[in-house]
């Protein structure tokens, strides 16, 4: 079956427009747990733009694997390292972009990565590099110690032509690499599925879309109804 993470970025954003304690996202993460997510992704981002410091504890006190979605800082690694989440997801990160706009540069940031890697496996937390669907990116991720690759869908989900071919071509790369295969960003009811398909999927990570649609049919369907739609034969 493959696994449901829930990212609950977007309940925050929502929270942090008004300056109020609600939506709480931890509450939202419950709720997605409880109707059939199988994990909760949360990114901290540099700018505290969605989810704050404060969040992190209370997600990871729920006992359900929390993939911490991060840019591989200092400041971010040392959090980290404390925390002691199921998986730390590196990212890019660009202060002036609107969402994670491409893939990780594993291959030219290998000197930079490889000891911010080592520091997070030491503390026992699984490595997962979100990458662009491309075999040096995949290799260097595998060459780096990561246990997971996460593609990115984005360019796929904005019909960019040749994306999914992509990603089915970068799929058996990651398997032959021995790496687990993740992806996400930008999915929604409509695309999903051939992602879903791809051979030697574990899991997707899908928030921004479910988060929208929870305003209209309610967070805990709208998880069900994703939940059903990966696993559907
Ligand atoms: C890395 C990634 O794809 C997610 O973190 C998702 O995009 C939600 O965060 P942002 O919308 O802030 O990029
Ligand atoms: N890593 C991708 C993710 O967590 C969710 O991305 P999106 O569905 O919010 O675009």
């Amino acid at each position: 079956m493959i696994r449901l993470g829930v990212n609950i970025d977007h309940v925050a954003t929502l929270r942090n427009a008004r300056g109020d304690a609600y939506p709480d996202p931890v509450e939202a993460a419950k709720l997605a747990l409880k109707w059939g997510g199988d994990g909760i992704t949360a990114h901290l981002r540099e700018d505290r733009r969605h989810i704050r410091d404060a969040d992190m504890p209370r997600l990871k006190a729920l006992a359900a694997p929390l993939n911490f979605e991060m840019a591989a800082t200092q400041e971010m690694v040392r959090i980290a390292c404390l925390l002691k989440p199921h998986a730390c997801c590196l990212v890019p990160e660009k202060r002036t972009e609107v969402t994670t706009e491409g893939g990780l540069d594993v291959v030219g940031h290998r000197e930079v990565l490889a000891p911010r890697i080592a520091r997070l496996k030491d503390a026992g937390i699984r490595v997962s590099l979100f990458i662009d669907p491309d075999q040096r990116q995949i290799e260097a991720s595998a060459e780096l110690g990561a246990a997971v690759v996460e593609l990115h869908t984005g360019a796929y989900a904005h019909n960019q032509p040749g994306e999914l071919e992509r990603l089915q071509h970068a799929a058996g790369i990651v398997t032959d690499c021995g790496l687990e295969l993740h992806a996400g960003h930008g999915l929604t009811y409509d695309n999903v599925t051939p992602v879903a398909k791809l051979p030697g999927l574990a899991e997707l990570n899908i928030g921004h879309f479910l988060i929208s649609q929870a305003v209209f049919d309610g967070l805990g369907p709208a998880v069900r109804k994703m939940k059903y739609l990966i696993n559907c034969p």
